[in-house]
């Protein structure tokens, strides 16, 4: 506890905010945000906006003037909506960069506290412990056990000591022990800061699913221009008029180019990203809000994951009696009793007591308003908690216990041992060398093979046995007192049993819920826990994670590889060590599953990296696994992990959907050109009249689309892994088939049309039939809620859009259209109809037909009303 009634008080609230005026905040340099003539530069660079180009350059020399407005207007409407959606793209990530800034806690007034990393001042002295990033350069002023991992600064990854005196380098990583260090530089000029500056100017890269979207249009770019090739080719050997076949192979390019995809697929993601944000799931990167949605497995951790995390020291033992500990979480009201018909043996338990103060890092501050403030491990604050139950002087008794010596903490030998000196002086006035006290707790296992065969042992074996199996985790202490101080290789020798204590951490009265709605979603959910095997079976039976044929296995199963090729039996793993975690997220993911993955330890960051979606802790967890995770819960609330899985089906399912629709309409523009001539319409379409119909039907519910609730049916399975083909799946069948369907009708029309309309005809039907297709394939609503009706709004607004193309004359002028009856009108209309009537109907069959899915439950508990509407 040396280091916690430190002389260092830090600095005062008024100092430290006069530094930060003077300093400026403690952040790395950013890079700088693109201009807006790069962002403009960008937008024009894409193939698809250059094939544009190329063709407003041929229908101007062809001095097809109408054409050339709307080709034009068509590049600058993209450039500008591009430019726009990058922007609240980046405003997006930006607000979320904000809220997954660093944390570090510094004294103010001398008082522990958790700032912003942004608000830490030179002079601040910064408190840090295993799992801690450091936030600034410093110089350690006290340290116990440090071990920094600078791999971050130095790309070495072996942990170096660090001792008073030494520097430490803001953005390494402290792996074990504590220290207090003062700040000596700041923002750019700490190390960090250093490298940042170097790094500035890497931009952001696609995400996957923006990478193969890319290659698709790089895709279809290319296929267009051979099809353009080939149909001017064809058409000048049939003998048609040069020009017509060059605004034909024209039209033919512009109607394949799926113009608006890239910027719906990036406002997408980005927007998905800041509102899983606001329903406090931060992403830290965007490529993670695509593989959200195919999350197959939950691997969980169960301290105040699954279960509560406020602890509760409710049972002590020591082999001269037992007492029980009464109270709730962290209040301060509760007794210590002797147990039913248990002897009395007051010294026992005092020095059980005094154990539990000495090894022992946590602190609490209070009580306020009946209730402690724990700083440090809620298990290690329990255990002080109920040392203050029974004598409220007892930390200050103590504390003529000086720690001199420890070995920290470690989840693979799973105890701590500390070393403390009392200073010889007695009450009564005399003073000798003083006596050296050791104290050793942990896993029962750890501690009592420690201890060898001596009294007591086997009876704890049994008792620790019995509380474990109630679902309580149990300590073993241990401790030895000598005249000499122990050398430090050996202080864990002649250490003797002093007693158990049994905590209870109940689970949370979420989890079971979770478990269920992950299943319900397709997800299993297993329990990983450095536990022992009786508390963890506990635990998971109460929240119905073992059922059966589903097994439990402990972490030397894991270490000689025998879970491999029975995960899926496992549902539960007890006295696992961090390093094996990654072992048990890679079987899984050999065999094709996608894992999220929850962790909080400074050991954990390894295997929140191997998970394809690592999930921290917003509050509770280490600085360091917050840094490893791809998706930090800012209300440290495992059911946030289901409602960012649900949005990140969501989006993925619009996106798809948007795809289904893009391109099916996008195919039948170019069948209808390439099977026109075979029909006798030289060219069924005019460049300008295809870039109408993409504006209109892309433009407007392009956006629409991305505000479309969750389908429960996709609720109720993991989406396909982004890994795969966005096309996977059923969804080029269904492409095919809305756009052969939509080819047929618009040829159709053409050939019902009076001669000299067409291409009116045809542009009417074509532009009709995809918002038809539009309107079929949206998912299905609940009820009238307003808000989810945006898509039909935007349908209707293009729709009345593209009938007046043919009603109002300035647009007739421009469009090169006619006008159409009222009857011409209707037959039409039912004409465009047909293909959005066909997939409907196609839809509803696959739904009625059994195992489809229809039968899952669409009420998925899960906070906020983000699925469905
Ligand atoms: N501060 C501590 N001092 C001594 N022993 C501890 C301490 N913390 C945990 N232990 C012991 O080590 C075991 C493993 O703890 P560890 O923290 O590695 O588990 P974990 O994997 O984080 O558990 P969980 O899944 O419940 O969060 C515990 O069951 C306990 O017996």
């Amino acid at each position: 506890m040396s280091l916690t009634v430190s002389s260092l008080g830090g600095l005062t609230g008024a100092e430290a905010a006069r530094l930060l005026d003077l300093h400026g905040p403690n952040l790395a340099p950013r890079a700088r945000p693109a201009s807006m003539l790069s962002r403009v530069v960008n937008q024009l660079r894409d193939p698809m906006i250059l094939l544009l180009l190329g063709a407003l350059v041929i229908v101007i020399a062809l001095g097809d003037l109408s054409d050339g407005i709307i080709i034009s207007a068509v590049i600058v409407l993209n450039t500008v909506i591009g430019v726009v959606q990058e922007l609240r793209a980046a405003t997006a990530i930006a607000a979320l960069d904000r809220l997954s800034a660093p944390r570090a806690t510094v004294l103010r007034d001398g008082v522990p506290v958790t700032v912003d990393g942004s608000e830490v001042v030179p002079g601040d002295v910064v408190r840090l412990e295993a799992g801690d990033v450091v936030p600034a350069d410093g110089a350690v002023v006290e340290a116990a056990g440090l071990q920094i991992d600078e791999a971050a600064m130095t790309g070495e990854s072996v942990p170096v000591g660090r001792g008073p005196g030494d520097d430490v380098q803001s953005g390494t990583v402290v792996v074990r022990g504590r220290a207090l260090v003062t700040i000596t530089r700041t923002g750019a000029d700490s190390g960090l800061g250093r490298i940042a500056a170097a790094l500035a100017s890497t931009t952001n890269r696609a995400t996957p699913l923006q990478q193969r979207l890319a290659r698709l249009s790089r895709q279809l770019v290319v296929l267009t221009l051979a099809l353009t090739a080939v149909v001017f080719v064809l058409g000048l050997l049939r003998g048609e008029d040069a020009a017509d076949m060059l605004i034909l192979a024209v039209s033919l390019a512009v109607a394949a180019i799926p113009e608006s995809l890239p910027a719906v697929v990036s406002v997408s993601l980005a927007m998905g990203a800041y509102r899983m944000a606001q329903q406090h799931a931060l992403v830290r990167w965007l490529p993670a809000v695509e593989t959200l949605g195919s999350v197959s497995v939950l691997a969980s951790d169960k301290t105040g994951t699954l279960t509560e995390g406020r602890m509760l020291l409710q049972h002590l033992w020591t082999p001269e009696s037992s007492w029980e500990v009464s109270g709730h979480g962290y209040d301060a009201a509760g007794t210590v009793t002797l147990s039913d018909g248990a002897p009395d043996a007051p010294g026992s338990l005092d020095l059980l007591m005094r154990d539990l103060v000495l090894c022992n890092d946590a602190e609490v501050h209070g009580p306020e308003a009946g209730t402690w403030r724990v700083v440090g491990d809620p298990m290690e604050a329990a255990l002080l908690i109920a040392a203050l139950k029974r004598d409220p002087a007892a930390l200050t008794a103590s504390a003529r216990w000086s720690r001199v010596e420890e070995i920290t903490f470690d989840s693979s030998t799973q105890r701590m041992t500390t070393v403390h000196h009392d200073d010889g002086h007695h009450d009564d006035g005399r003073h000798d060398d003083g006596a050296w006290w050791t104290v050793c707790k942990g896993a029962p296992e750890a501690v009592l093979d420690l201890v060898g065969s001596r009294p007591g042992v086997d009876e704890a074996r049994v008792v620790a046995e019995r509380l474990a199996r109630d679902g309580f985790r149990v300590l073993a202490f241990a401790d030895a007192l000598s005249t000499t101080r122990p050398a430090s290789d050996r202080l864990e020798d002649g250490l003797a049993l002093r007693g158990l204590v049994a905590i209870s951490d109940p689970a949370s009265p979420h989890a079971a819920g979770v478990v269920r709605a992950c299943r319900e979603a397709g997800i299993r959910t297993i329990l990983i826990t450095g536990d022992h095997p009786a508390t963890a079976r506990a635990i998971a039976d109460q929240i119905g994670l073992l059922g059966p044929g589903v097994e439990l296995v402990e972490g030397d199963l894991v270490a000689a590889g025998g879970h491999v090729d029975r995960v899926e039996q496992i549902g539960v793993y007890a006295r696992t060590r961090p390093e094996q975690k990654v072992d048990i997220v890679a079987a899984w993911q050999r065999r094709g599953a996608v894992v999220a993955m929850t962790g909080d330890g400074v050991n954990d960051a390894p295997a929140l990296r191997q998970a394809d979606i690592g999930v921290a802790m917003g509050d509770r967890g280490t600085e360091v696994a917050r840094q490893a995770a791809d998706l930090v819960l800012a209300d440290d609330d495992l059911r946030t992990v289901v409602t960012a899985v649900a949005e990140g089906r969501r989006i993925y399912a619009n996106i798809r959907m948007f795809l289904r629709y893009g391109l099916s309409g996008g195919m039948a523009e170019i069948l209808v050109i390439l099977l026109a001539p075979f029909l006798g319409m030289v060219v069924p379409l005019a460049p300008g009249q295809i870039l109408w119909i993409n504006m209109l039907t892309h433009g407007v519910p392009g956006v629409a689309f991305g505000g479309e609730p969750l389908d429960p049916q996709d609720m109720a399975r993991p989406s396909p892994s982004p890994e795969r083909s966005v096309l996977g799946g059923e969804l080029l069948g269904q492409i095919l088939v809305a756009g052969s369907l939509i080819t047929a009708i618009s040829l159709a029309a053409g050939l019902l049309a009076p001669a000299g309309a067409v291409q009116t005809w045809v542009f009417l039907a074509l532009g009709l039939a995809q918002l038809g297709v539009g309107l079929a394939i949206r998912s299905p609503r609940r009820g009238l809620a307003l808000r989810s009706r945006s898509l039909e709004a935007a349908l209707l607004l293009a729709a009345l859009l593209q009938v007046a193309a043919v009603t109002w004359s300035p647009l007739q002028d421009l469009l090169g259209t006619t006008a159409v009856s009222w009857s011409e009108g209707g037959l039409l209309l039912g004409l465009a109809a047909l293909p959005g009537l066909a997939v409907a109907g196609l839809r509803l069959l696959r739904r009625s037909r059994p195992g489809s899915g229809t039968s899952v439950p669409g009420a998925v508990e899960v906070p906020g009303a983000m699925i469905g509407s």
